[in-house]
């Protein structure tokens, strides 16, 4: 089974950017973690912060992979096209966002991706995309 865990702008900064919201752990050792979680799982992570890296990466592996874990930050909340791109695939995608956007600022409460994913963990911090590769490993 093959996962690509995606991660849109601002991600990079995880570990330093504003911990109290996001912690302080970066997410290049939440994925060594989410590895040993998942021996039997070929995770692959990617993270850009451009709109257009993020749809071609969908294309690329949209109908190949078994699925895609997709944390979009802020382009949650404004990118059409992202959520064609995830509407012009094959591969299930899973959302995901660390913090409760739903409890954060209105402009934070609308998502794009939420109607044409399969399913969102939202506000569960990092474990949120543990929880998200359990969905796609169970359905
Ligand atoms: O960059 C992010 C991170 C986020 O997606 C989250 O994981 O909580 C929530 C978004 O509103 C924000 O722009």
């Amino acid at each position: 089974m093959k996962i690509l865990i995606l991660n849109g702008p601002n991600l990079n900064l995880l570990g330093k950017r504003e911990p109290e919201i996001y912690g302080t752990k970066t997410f290049e050792e939440y994925f060594e973690e989410m590895k040993t979680a998942f021996p039997a799982v070929d995770l692959v992570y990617f993270q850009s912060n451009h709109e257009g890296a993020l749809i071609d990466k969908i294309h690329e592996v949209g109908f190949s992979y078994d699925g895609i874990v997709f944390n979009a930050g802020g382009y949650t909340h404004t990118s059409v096209a992202l959520a064609d791109a995830v509407s012009g695939v094959t591969t299930r995608v899973v959302e995901v966002h660390i913090s409760n956007i739903m409890e954060r600022e209105a402009f934070r409460h609308h998502s794009y991706l939420t109607p044409v994913c399969v399913a969102h963990f939202i506000g569960h911090g990092l474990p949120g995309y543990n929880s998200a590769v359990d969905y796609l490993i169970q359905k």
